[in-house]
């Protein structure tokens, strides 16, 4: 497999616009993400944050303009393990689902083993060294119903650490995580970045917390208001929300 050289983008989209029927919520948006970056998406309630990941994940299709994953166009496609997703997540929503820790991490090798093939021995490595990555060794043969909000999100990371993907997109990871669990899911983020120069992508509305994390900020509102360092954004960033968000800016800075 060919595998990304250093100078080309893990993701590019170029001229993109995106319209569901007559609602333009993408107009002529250009987005990258370099190897190794950790980009935080910030964006109001309906500002395009969840289509732009959509149309990076192939489950939409540009109205206009293209998208290109690891230098192929998206059409063309079809690596998919090398991109992990974690879904938004309803708070606690896994209450009764009897599957253990370790069965939900293997449910993350689908993709590469198929559906009705018994994982090696290798595998099964894989899904322990995921668990430990994540730090939840102990907690193997639980059944993740019993889990607290912030071991349950780090469950659901192990899942897309699994298949050792390259970029891994994450949606609302924090909602129903303690502000503890939260410090430990963003430096275990960190770590993986650091430690396997992972490339990542994430979308929180709690952009005071996430802003301190990550190392670029790109603001979506159906075109790209900023798109730059962490630094830069944390230096002007009561303007650059100001101009998105107008008065309810207020409610989102407190963090700063
Ligand atoms: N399937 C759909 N059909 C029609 N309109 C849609 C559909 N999905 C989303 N939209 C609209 O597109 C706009 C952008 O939605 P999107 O989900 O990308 O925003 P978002 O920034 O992720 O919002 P939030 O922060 O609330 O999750 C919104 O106005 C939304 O109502």
């Amino acid at each position: 497999m060919e595998r990304t050289s250093q100078g080309e983008p893990v993701v590019k989209l170029t001229d993109v616009s995106f319209q569901y029927e007559e609602k333009v919520v993408l107009d002529h948006v250009a987005f990258s993400l370099e190897r190794g970056d950790f980009v935080g998406i910030v964006g109001p309630n309906g500002s395009g944050k969840s289509t732009l990941m959509k149309l990076i994940l192939g489950l939409l299709s540009p109205t206009k303009g293209t998208v290109e994953l690891f230098g192929q166009p998206l059409p063309k496609f079809r690596e998919w393990s090398r991109i992990g997703y974690v879904a938004q997540q309803v708070a606690h929503g896994a209450g009764g689902f009897p599957a253990t820790v370790r069965e939900v991490v293997a449910s993350g090798l689908v993709g590469k083993v198929g559906l009705f093939r018994r994982l090696t021995s290798r595998h099964h490595e894989k899904v322990r060294d995921a668990v430990e990555r994540v730090g939840l060794t102990a907690k193997l043969d639980q059944r993740i119903g019993s889990l607290s909000g912030g071991q349950l999100q780090r469950v659901f990371i192990a899942r897309a650490l699994v298949a050792d993907p390259e970029l891994l997109i994450l949606d609302e990871p924090t909602v129903g995580v303690d502000q503890e669990s939260i410090e430990q899911f963003y430096s275990l983020l960190r770590s993986l970045k650091e430690e396997n120069g992972m490339t990542m992508m994430i979308v929180s509305h709690d952009v005071g917390v996430m802003t301190q994390w990550v190392n670029k900020v790109a603001c979506v509102q159906k075109k790209i208001h900023f798109h730059g360092t962490a630094h830069e954004f944390a230096h002007n960033h009561e303007q650059i929300l100001q101009q998105m968000y107008g008065d309810s800016v207020k409610l989102l800075s407190h963090h700063h």
